[in-house]
């Protein structure tokens, strides 16, 4: 022991003797010289002999988009199901299911993992957006105001680095994938013009479903197996060149379930639903912003189409009165001479390559014969379903969902009254609710005398009538009440 330490004490004076003839003999200019020289160098030399490397995981994209980095998310999922115990400090939220509870690590915690019989150690590391540290690139904050940003740092031996890129993150993503679809709790989105994300999330909890669906069964089938194969169609798609997305028109009266449908679809799908509402986007950049904002696995929802259209001719109308420096001030709509919604389709259909896959996008109206037919072509609109008035079939449904029966003596006279009339599942649905302390009989009763009033309301409308040449009555019906003056009627 103290043959070695006589050694450094030795070695050490030699080393103050050394610095003190170099203070005192070499110019500054020379010094400063070497300094930089050696300050240059001190990375590599430090990376030659650090036998570890990294990779950064940040929360958010450092485009100028700030995007969330879907790795990260993925990362966070398996993390929390694979290497909690080793960590100290965790936070806790609500686990995707609204019933259990989910881990994750607390800021500037590490945990280990094994990647082959190999260590690998993670740390969730928070930096100030102005922070000049090496291993924050370009990470930038979602929101205003937020002055932090998060990010996952991979630390593993060199000699891993293959093992690490090919086998590691590739397992650490798909674990991760699997997780997040097992938790997953569908989001509501609606965009909003503050901050740097565009839209805002709540969790969805529409209770609709195909199984509450009052709709003829055959057509609900359809639509479900065309569903079925949408989500599966990845290789299809790519393979004939085509963007994996697909376009549906929900088109019938108000009340016969054409939003109630989107919610099934979203259920059914298990994706998230962006309620687009054009009538409050006011720039043309907006809405790329929000288009690429949205995520895959989701549904994008334009409502009421043609209240949107007319509100478009409308307001081009007024458009005259408008002087030249309050343009820019006008809905995107306005900024372009030419303003038709098939060219706001085909904008949209533009940015479709740019946004990746696997989305739907559907819209619904009360009008179908209103609309410009460019907007619903094949190809844009692939699948046109109309939701029509409630027929046995679906009242069968209706009456199971609000009554829990399959059979009852007034069915007979109920089957054939919904034929005489025109009745909206809304309608039905309506009358079915057992309010107070109303059973069954008396619920279905006052069905049955609901129906008969219709009848002899709608006496005028021939019953033998099908359902398309009612809903085209029904349109002409309000196209004469809207030209009377009650636009209300259109713009619901
Ligand atoms: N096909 C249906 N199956 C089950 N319930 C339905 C159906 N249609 C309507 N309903 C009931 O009526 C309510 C209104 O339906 P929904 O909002 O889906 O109609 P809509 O066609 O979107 O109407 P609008 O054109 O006015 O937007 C629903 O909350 C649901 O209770
Ligand atoms: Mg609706």
């Amino acid at each position: 022991m103290a043959p070695s330490m006589e050694k450094w004490v030795g070695f050490g004076s030699a080393m103050a003797g050394f610095a003190l003839l170099w203070s005192k003999l070499i110019p500054d200019h020379v010094q400063e010289e070497a300094t930089n020289i050696m300050s240059s160098w001190s990375p590599m030399v430090a990376a030659y002999f650090n036998p570890y490397e990294q990779i950064t995981i940040a929360e958010y994209s450092d485009d100028e988009q700030f995007r969330r980095n879907k790795l990260f998310d993925l990362v966070s999922a398996y993390l929390s199901s694979r290497c909690m115990g080793g960590a100290r400090k965790l936070n806790a939220v609500l686990a995707g299911d609204g019933v259990g509870t989910q881990f994750g690590l607390d800021d500037n915690q590490e945990v280990v993992d094994r990647c082959h019989g190999t260590r690998v150690w993670w740390n969730l590391c928070k930096a100030s957006k102005n922070s000049n540290s090496s291993t924050v690139i370009n990470v930038y904050p979602p929101e205003e105001g937020e002055a932090e940003t998060r990010h996952y740092r991979l630390v593993f031996h060199k000699r891993h680095r293959k093992l690490v890129q090919d086998s590691y993150l590739p397992d650490v993503i798909k674990q991760g994938s699997e997780l997040i679809a097992k938790t997953r709790r569908r989001r509501l989105f609606t965009h909003h013009a503050r901050g740097k994300s565009l839209w805002t999330a709540i969790p969805w909890k529409h209770p609709a479903t195909f199984d509450t669906l009052a709709m003829d069964p055959t057509k609900k089938n359809e639509i479900m197996d065309d569903l079925m194969a949408f989500r599966k169609g990845k290789s299809y798609h790519s393979k004939v060149g085509k963007a994996w997305k697909r376009g549906y028109l929900l088109y019938g009266p108000p009340g016969t379930g054409k939003s109630s449908m989107i919610s099934a679809m979203a259920d059914f799908l298990g994706y998230d639903v962006y309620d687009l509402d054009l009538t409050t986007v006011t720039r043309n950049t907006d809405l790329r912003k929000l288009f690429l904002e949205t995520t895959e696995q989701s549904i994008i929802v334009i409502e009421d189409i043609h209240a949107i259209e007319d509100d478009i001719t409308t307001r081009l109308k007024d458009k005259k009165a408008v002087k030249g420096d309050k343009l820019h001030q006008l809905p995107f709509l306005y900024a372009k001479d030419k303003v038709t919604l098939s060219g706001l389709l085909s904008f949209i259909d533009g940015l479709w390559s740019a946004c990746g896959g696997e989305r739907i996008i559907v819209l619904t109206t009360n009008h179908l014969d209103q609309l410009d037919p460019a907007l619903i072509r094949r190809g844009r609109m692939d699948k046109h379903v109309e939701m029509s008035y409630c027929r046995f079939e679906a009242f069968k449904v209706l009456a199971n969902n609000y009554l829990g029966i399959t059979e009852h003596p007034l069915f007979g006279a109920i089957q054939r009254l919904l034929y005489e009339t025109n009745t909206t599942p809304a309608d039905v649905a309506h009358s079915l609710m057992p309010r107070g302390k109303r059973n069954a009989d008396e619920c279905l009763t006052g069905l049955v005398q609901t129906l008969k009033k219709a009848r002899m309301e709608s006496a005028g409308t021939p019953p033998s009538m099908s359902p398309v040449k009612r809903s085209t009555k029904y349109n002409l019906r309000q196209k004469k009440r809207a030209r009377q003056g009650n636009r209300n009627i259109i713009c619901s």
